[in-house]
């Protein structure tokens, strides 16, 4: 059966004055999946997000979300999106309940906050202000919000980037039930490790372009196949299983 594409981009270009951040990429995302746009920093990530996200003008190209075309329908596309706002973007002195309640007017679309919250492991927090979370639960919290107009598809753009090992593995675990309960999740990240684990597929992108496009499995094993070798005899473990051991997988934040 064929996957039904849930955002079509096709020769995407995005210029700021005479530089072209994005020159002509093309790339579909499957509904379900759990995509990653993977990248150096001003690979142009974020501008095609951003693009997609109806908040950025395109220079050129045709981009489709949920069959919407973006030139026609950008308010009917931000109905069945959800996006993670810049922890700054909070009313730092709102609790969270009083945050999901005023996101909830704003959408019109009423919400159980105890339910949301508890969701993200944050039912604790729900007369906490924002300003008062650790980094963990911040991004939980932001995670838990783009849900709030119950969309098809979210966009989170490096949405681990700062926490510690345990806050970024309960991330991820909660991204993939994100995922399990029928959400596209469209990501960006600069962690190989993150990709490896999250994403169904992921394009990587240099200097505006898109150089390859695959699961993560399918493109380690065309770089095997191609003859390459660590340089170094791998080893069961890294430094990071040894962290995770001997500190334990609980998260620390409360
Ligand atoms: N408003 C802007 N005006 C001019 N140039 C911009 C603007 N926004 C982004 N750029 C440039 O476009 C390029 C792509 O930026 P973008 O933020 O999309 O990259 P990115 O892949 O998301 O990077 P990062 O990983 O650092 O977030 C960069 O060279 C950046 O300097």
């Amino acid at each position: 059966m064929e996957r039904k594409k849930i955002i079509e981009v096709k020769e995407l270009v995005k210029q700021y004055g005479d530089f072209t951040a994005v020159k002509g990429i093309s790339f579909d995302v499957f509904e379900g999946e759990i995509f990653g746009l993977l990248g150096p920093n001003g690979a142009g990530k974020s501008t095609t997000l951003e693009i997609i996200e109806t908040l950025r003008e395109k220079t050129a190209g045709k981009v489709l979300v949920d069959g919407l075309d973006l030139d026609k329908s950008p308010e009917a596309i931000k109905t069945r999106i959800g996006v993670q706002l810049q922890t700054s973007g909070y009313y730092p002195g709102l609790t969270l309940t009083e945050l999901i309640d005023l996101f909830s007017g704003l959408y019109n679309q009423p919400v159980n906050a105890t339910e949301l919250l508890s969701r993200f492991n944050l039912e604790d927090k729900a007369k906490a202000k924002f300003k008062e979370l650790s980094g963990g639960q911040k991004q939980r919290f932001s995670i838990a919000t783009t849900l709030i107009n119950k969309p098809k598809i979210i966009f989170l753009d490096e949405p681990t980037t700062g926490l510690d090992p345990q806050a970024r593995r309960n991330l991820w675990e909660l991204i993939q039930q994100v995922r399990a309960h029928g959400t596209t999740v469209v990501i960006t990240t600069h962690y190989m490790d993150e990709a490896e684990f999250l994403c169904d597929r992921c394009a990587i992108v240099d200097s505006g372009q898109i150089i390859a496009i695959d699961s993560p499995d399918a493109l380690i094993d065309q770089l095997v196949s191609s003859g390459f070798e660590r340089p170094k005899q791998v080893k069961k473990a890294n430094l990071e299983d040894v962290f995770i051991q001997l500190t334990g997988k609980n998260i620390r934040e409360n």
